[in-house]
């Protein structure tokens, strides 16, 4: 049997992601060993309670509540707490004691990444991060490796599992959003606080992540556009499905040309939007994830599997931790973030894309060519309309201004009203929000039901 040097592997958190990281170490230690050409020795795990009942079994003397002096002479240091403080102090004194770090922190690097890449370069110590977007899907590498060599002009994902399960549970099984969530955050998929979830917190650090590496620009989480999936329901879920469309969560990262200085920039913004079912995302179901990347030489290529889970997620950590290792082995330079490129964030109301627009009407005539008229002022160009059959709604209050998307609110009288749906052909988010707001101020739109984003045309 060859006798390996050992590598000294210090974990902080035993929760979902981190317990099967030990695990895995501990049950494949020899055959690591072997690809890594050095033994990965587990030296401990940081929690906060020794004591605490955990799903997986380890032997209780890895357990530590110090972190910090776990730190001190480990090669390699992963961090699976989560959050920022003290995550950030702990992954800053590893990295300035030179020590190597993997990390599934997403929180983390959306908004101390650049500090963080600065402290590691200062020492030549590396700082991977695969487990944080996509959970298992290999996403970071591809992008920052594998397509190095070309230009990626967009980005079109599903990234935070818990809000895909959560969507299809509401979509197949009628279920509401909590209860769906409730499983979710039963199974491990959901953060700490859910609300990262379902806010669409979690997709918008991972769409600055995302939108980072693939345009080799910093892309602050501030300027990334975000809404969540609290406003979606189920009238929106049912009518989507019977529409030939679904509702997903979408991460979106593109390059755009500024209308007003001609100038390129960039966009990463997060909302849920309709996607023909015929679209490969749409096929994208319970908490799995897929990110599909258009790049210039590549074309079309999509990364899909498991986006959250902690064994799943657990993968990805692992073959971060045999690649920092095997370069303790082998030596030379590491990987570098190159963000050279210094794009500017555009703002939401720049961003170009099709929109579903549902509103009830009066039921009398004229009012379809006042619709068009409203929209045709907006500089909203309509690609379909859809009308249905007469109904009475009830008195509700008038909205001060429309939203894009979610449970617009209503307003009009009790009169017999029809339901329409416009599809528009592509519009200025600008334009189309004071559309919006002009149908709604309109005489004969008595509610507007909803508007959602139309993506992956
Ligand atoms: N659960 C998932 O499916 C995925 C999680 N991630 C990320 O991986 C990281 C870990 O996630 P989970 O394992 O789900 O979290 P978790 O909440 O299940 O576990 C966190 C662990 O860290 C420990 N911890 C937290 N604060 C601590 C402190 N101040 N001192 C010592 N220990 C502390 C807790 O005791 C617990 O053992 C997070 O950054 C999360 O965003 C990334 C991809 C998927
Ligand atoms: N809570 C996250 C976990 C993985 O990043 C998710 O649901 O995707
Ligand atoms: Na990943």
């Amino acid at each position: 049997m060859i006798e390996y040097r050992s590598l000294r592997v210090a974990l902080l958190g035993a929760g979902s992601v981190g317990s099967q990281v030990a695990r895995l170490l501990l049950e494949q230690g020899d055959e690591l060993a072997s690809r890594v050409g050095a033994g990965l020795e587990l030296v401990g795990i940081a929690v906060r309670d020794v004591d605490a009942q955990r799903d997986v079994d380890l032997p209780r003397e890895l357990f530590t509540t110090d972190a910090s002096s776990l730190i001190l002479g480990a090669d390699i240091v992963i961090e699976l707490m989560g959050g920022i403080e003290p995550a950030r102090g702990y992954v800053l004194q590893a990295l300035n004691s030179g020590a190597d770090v993997i990390t599934g922190n997403k929180a983390l690097l959306a908004t101390h990444g650049p500090e963080l890449f600065e402290a590691a370069e200062q020492v030549g110590a590396q700082l991977y991060y695969e487990a944080a977007v996509g959970g298992a899907i290999p996403i970071i590498r591809p992008l920052r490796d594998s397509l190095a060599g070309d230009r990626v002009n967009r980005i079109l994902a599903i990234v935070n599992g818990t809000t895909n399960f959560v969507l299809d549970r509401m979509d197949v099984h009628g279920e509401t959003l909590a209860d769906a969530l409730a499983i979710a955050t039963e199974r491990g998929y959901a953060e700490a606080d859910p609300t990262a979830d379902i806010g669409g917190y979690d997709a918008a650090q991972k769409a600055a992540i995302l939108a980072s590496l693939a345009f080799h620009t910093t892309v602050p989480l501030e300027s990334v556009y975000r809404e969540g999936i609290t406003g979606v329901s189920k009238v929106q879920v049912d009518a989507a499905r019977e529409n030939g469309s679904v509702i997903k969560l979408l991460a979106i990262c593109e390059r755009l040309t500024d209308p007003e200085t001609g100038e390129e920039g960039v966009s990463a913004r997060v909302y849920p939007a309709l996607i023909s079912r015929e679209h490969p995302l749409a096929a994208v179901h319970g908490a799995h994830n897929a990110v599909f990347v258009q790049a210039a030489a590549a074309g079309d290529l999509m990364f899909y599997g498991a986006g959250a889970g902690g064994v799943e997620t657990a993968s990805a950590v692992l073959g971060d931790v045999v690649s920092a290792a095997r370069r303790h082995v082998v030596g030379g330079p590491g990987v570098a973030e190159s963000t050279h490129a210094k794009l500017p964030v555009l703002d939401i109301g720049r961003v170009v894309t099709r929109y579903q627009i549902t509103l009830e009407v009066a039921d009398q005539p004229g009012v379809l060519a006042t619709v068009a008229r409203i929209l045709s002022d907006g500089d909203v160009s309509v690609e379909t309309v859809q009308q249905s059959i007469p109904t009475t709604t009830g008195v509700l209050t008038v909205p001060s201004a429309a939203v894009i998307s979610g449970n617009a609110p209503v307003h009009g009288h009790a009169a017999p009203t029809a339901t329409l749906v416009i599809g528009t052909h592509e519009a200025e988010e600008a334009a189309l929000a004071a559309t919006v707001e002009a149908l709604a101020a309109s005489d004969v739109v008595t509610a507007i039901s909803s508007v959602l984003r139309v993506e992956g045309s």
